[in-house]
């Protein structure tokens, strides 16, 4: 949603003056393909359908909210991403983006990698069938416990991402006898445009092993004595939901440097570079990502380019895109409640929901856009703002919204681009158990991630 530009304006103001009202669609009703899933469509009867089932089925049978997720969409963003990057380079889907055993499951089957950052995302992964020699194992923290797990169920590769783990994994490697794959996570420097919590490349935070202090440098250095581990690449991730691939290029080249040196100096020419995630998505229709297409062409090119300048031979490229796959797959239907009008401002609308199912509006002051579902409105577009059932007055799920006038209590609303990042980040805040996932293929819909039930809630707490 499009807000009417002032240098000065303050963004949340309590009211709206009108230069800093959001523009009102001009027509309420319609779903804009780059925010939705390929299998949403709005029926001559004005009400949402995805894979061809009617949203007003999907919640009678499943409930609200709900996280619906359109199967084939999921499987073609996933062979897009791979025909982009052709066979020559992998591709792994980051699966803290949402994880569970049916998308192991198809990622294995559409010929993806995966990317897991904890002990619970790997026994998903495994449990999944995604072969672990395609598993790549990250986090600036992993538990004696869980490299322990890794290096015994064999994982492709562990992404080191300081001094202390190199120790960690060669000790766990040498005690079983294996020499592990490893890359070095290289915080390269780079101040990606997107929000400071979801930036990772910069010098001042947790992630990696920096370059511009001769850290990386120094951990390939160490890397490379000792017998059980085998230093197969450099890693970089800057950050996530990111529109412009400058900083890659930046990243790609810096890491490239650092091959460059490491040649020199040990004489060396690493296998692999991986260039992470964090390619963006449209969530409003202000938003324009690049497509897989372009991000191949851009990182191949700068990669192919470095490398050949600098004389090497051009390592095999990896990304690890997360949100880019799953994040337009899916959708969270809810249920309207209680509507509150508020004269000349803004019109809350509660859903039964919140912040529990979706904290990225209250984390990150993301945007989304959302629709009334169960049926079409040729009322009048009224500024909305869509919150939920949480004892917080930030729990809000889409901060500008023009839904249509007679908006009531019972209509179902659907939120799109909520498949990255919402269930896996779900809470329990207020005791509300986490909503289900379900997936729509060829015109049936399976649960693949249960309602979590009181009772669920109930079984942790002990008198
Ligand atoms: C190392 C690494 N790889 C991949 C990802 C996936 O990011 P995204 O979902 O933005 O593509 C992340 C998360 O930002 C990450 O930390
Ligand atoms: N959770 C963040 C992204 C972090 C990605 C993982 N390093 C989001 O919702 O945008």
């Amino acid at each position: 949603m499009s807000r009417s530009a002032h240098p000065a304006g303050p963004r949340h103001a309590d009211v709206l003056a009108e230069w800093s009202r959001p523009v009102p669609p001009v027509d309420v009703n319609a779903l804009d393909p780059k925010v939705w899933a390929g299998g949403v469509t709005r029926g001559a009867d004005g009400v949402v359908t995805v894979g061809g089932i009617d949203v007003r089925a999907l919640a009678a049978e499943f409930g609200t909210p709900v996280y619906v997720l359109d199967e084939n969409d999921f499987r073609t963003r996933c062979r897009a991403w791979r025909d982009a990057f052709g066979p020559g380079a992998d591709v792994f889907y980051a699966g803290k983006a949402f994880l569970s055993r049916a998308v192991a499951r198809w990622v294995n089957e559409e010929g993806l990698n995966l990317d897991v950052c904890t002990g619970g995302e790997l026994v998903t992964a495994l449990a999944g069938g995604m072969p672990p020699e395609r598993i790549a194992y990250h986090g600036n923290n992993k538990s004696v416990a869980e490299l322990e797990r890794a290096v015994e169920a064999g994982v492709g590769r562990i992404v080191v991402d300081s001094f202390q783990e190199i120790v960690r994994v060669a000790d766990v490697a040498a005690r079983r006898g294996v020499r592990q794959r490893v890359l070095v996570r290289v915080t390269v420097g780079v101040e990606a445009h997107t929000h400071e919590f979801i930036a990772t490349a910069h010098e001042d935070q947790k992630f990696g092993l920096a370059l511009s202090t001769g850290e990386a440098e120094e951990a390939a250095r160490r890397v490379l004595k000792l017998g059980s581990l085998e230093l197969v690449g450099l890693h970089s991730h800057i950050g996530s939901q990111i529109f412009d691939m400058a900083g890659f290029e930046v990243a790609a080249r810096r890491v490239v440097g650092l091959l460059r040196r490491l040649r020199e100096e040990h004489g060396v020419e690493l296998p692999e570079i991986d260039l992470g995630g964090g390619l963006g998505i449209a969530y409003t229709s202000d938003d324009d990502p690049p497509d897989p297409w372009s991000v191949a062409k851009a990182l191949t090119e700068i990669v192919t380019h470095e490398c050949e300048a600098a004389g090497l031979a051009v390592p095999r490229l990896s990304v690890e895109p997360g949100r880019a796959i799953v994040g337009p797959t899916a959708f969270t239907l809810y249920e309207v409640g209680t509507v509150k009008p508020l004269e000349g401002l803004r019109t809350y609308v509660s859903v039964d929901g919140g912040m529990s199912d979706n904290i990225r509006t209250a984390l990150y002051d993301a945007e989304y856009s959302v629709t009334l579902a169960s049926r079409a409105s040729d009322e009048a577009p009224v500024l909305c703002r869509v919150v939920g059932k949480h004892c917080e007055s930030g729990d809000i799920v889409v901060r500008d919204a023009y839904l249509p006038a007679d908006l009531a209590a019972g209509d179902l609303l659907a939120v799109p681009a909520t498949g990255a990042y919402c269930r896996s980040l779900a809470s329990n805040y207020n005791y509300v158990p986490r909503p289900p996932v379900v997936a729509v293929r060829d015109g049936r819909a399976r649960v693949i991630v249960r309602r979590e039930t009181e009772e669920d809630l109930l079984r942790l707490d002990i008198d």
